[in-house]
């Protein structure tokens, strides 16, 4: 065992412990207030700089930001339930955003590594077969559960955070950490690319933990993201009698219904996958009223940004047409989104290299089929090569107990050790030039 992996393995339990802690206070995005009060207190008492809050996340570019009352109320609940006091005015009103800096003083390129924070809106499962509440850790948040791995990528992210500060003498340039928000329906990242957080970046690695890859194998350069676009649709009729002036109403429950058949009826592209989903109906208020109002929460993607643009615009052709039709009015309400992701090639070779070191990792692969989900990383990657800088999306396998988005969701906690292993070899092995 090499004096990194020692020291990974020596911090295992404390990762298993920042694991199951934000495991078990869940918060979702937008909302991580406590979360991010810990991972601040941590990365401060390691000695890195720190960026929080509105300095790393741009106010007008959130997407699908809670109501003010929610944040409020969240915020509350987050230091009822232990949140640092001091740290929590930099998140407070939803930027809960945090760019950590190691800087070592001698020259050498700028690294740096994403990790998200959030999670989702699901209700864990509470019945002892479930391995996180038989271990008195299941999230005790409603309707918020960590069941994507985030609570894994944010302990990953402080796990990283302690090996390269131990081995700190062995690094040139800087490294960055970036803990995001709201990842989660694609929200968090634009906010913080238009912060400035990913400018002058030169090699950037996001990176995520399961997802149907095999316990040992490593993906080095994801590229099957697909480019998504989140929005709402909000239809406002004009409420009537439904038994005695059904006439003078104008029903929005019919108009989203017809919508939401319409949407799933766009025609697929011939140039690749796309996807369509109206995830939320939600319409009326009584049985002998006709509906004035009605929402639509939808989605659409593409396996390229034209075929993603192609569904969007599709879409408001359709939205516009049944509104038309039921003589109501629908306004459409960005939510969220991502494009797709086409990594870096001399990172991912570089990336791929240091892979096949690790104890622990016993495949490695640059990319795998078919099209996965969506992941807003795509926009900070984007932003890191626009200005020249190499980027890619890292996957780490591991054995599930349900798969992501599930009630049953947990994971093999092993995997944050090869992770941790894996970046941590990035940055202490990055070929800069070493003297003479
Ligand atoms: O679109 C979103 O809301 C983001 C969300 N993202 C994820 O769940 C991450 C993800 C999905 N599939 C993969 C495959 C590899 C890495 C990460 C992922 C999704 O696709 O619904």
């Amino acid at each position: 065992m090499s004096t990194l992996e020692l020291a990974v393995h020596e911090l295992a339990p404390r990762m298993q412990h920042w694991r199951r802690d934000f495991h078990h206070f869940a918060e979702s995005g937008w909302l991580e207030f406590r979360t991010a009060t810990h991972v601040a207190e941590t990365l401060h008492q390691l000695g890195y700089q720190l960026a929080l809050g509105r300095d790393v996340v741009d106010d007008a570019a959130r997407m699908g930001l809670p109501s003010a009352e929610v944040l409020a109320r969240e915020e509350q609940r987050a230091l009822e339930q232990g949140a640092l006091a001091h740290w929590l005015p930099h998140f407070s009103g939803g930027f809960t955003g945090i760019v950590a800096t190691l800087e070592t003083g001698r020259p050498g390129p700028t690294l740096a590594f994403r990790v998200d924070m959030d999670a989702l809106d699901l209700g864990e499962m509470q019945q002892p077969a479930h391995r996180p509440f038989a271990e008195g850790f299941a999230s005790c948040n409603a309707g918020m559960m960590h069941a994507c791995g985030h609570d894994g990528h944010t302990a990953i992210g402080l796990g990283l955070a302690t090996v390269l500060q131990q081995f700190s003498s062995q690094l040139n340039g800087t490294i960055k950490l970036i803990f995001q928000p709201a990842e989660e329906g694609t929200r968090g990242a634009r906010a913080m690319v238009a912060a400035g957080a990913l400018d002058n970046i030169d090699y950037f690695t996001a990176i995520h933990i399961g997802t149907g890859i095999p316990s040992g194998t490593v993906v080095c350069g994801s590229d099957n993201f697909m480019a998504t676009t989140k929005f709402d649709v909000q239809f406002t009729g004009i409420a009537a009698h439904a038994g005695g002036k059904p006439e003078e109403g104008r029903n929005a429950l019919l108009a989203a219904a017809q919508t939401a058949l319409a949407l799933h009826s766009i025609a697929p592209h011939s140039a690749g996958a796309s996807r369509v989903n109206v995830g939320v109906l939600q319409a009326g208020t009584g049985r002998n009223v006709v509906p004035a109002q009605a929402l639509l929460k939808v989605e659409t993607r593409g396996e390229t940004n034209v075929i993603n643009d192609y569904v969007f615009e599709r879409a408001q052709e359709i939205i516009r047409g049944t509104a038309t039709m039921f003589g109501i009015e629908a306004e459409i309400r960005l939510m969220g989104a991502a494009t797709n992701s086409e990594p870096s090639p001399e990172w991912v070779a570089f990336i791929h290299q240091q892979a096949l070191e690790v104890n622990g990792v016993t495949n490695v692969v640059d990319t795998v089929k078919g099209a996965a989900g969506s992941e807003d990383a795509t926009l900070m990657m984007a932003r890191v090569q626009e200005q020249g800088g190499k980027a890619s999306y890292m996957v780490f396998g591991t054995q599930l107990s349900a798969g992501h988005h599930n009630e049953k969701f947990d994971f093999d906690e092993s995997v944050m050790e090869v992770a941790v292993c894996t970046l941590a070899r990035l940055a202490l092995n990055f070929p800069w030039p070493r003297g003479v």
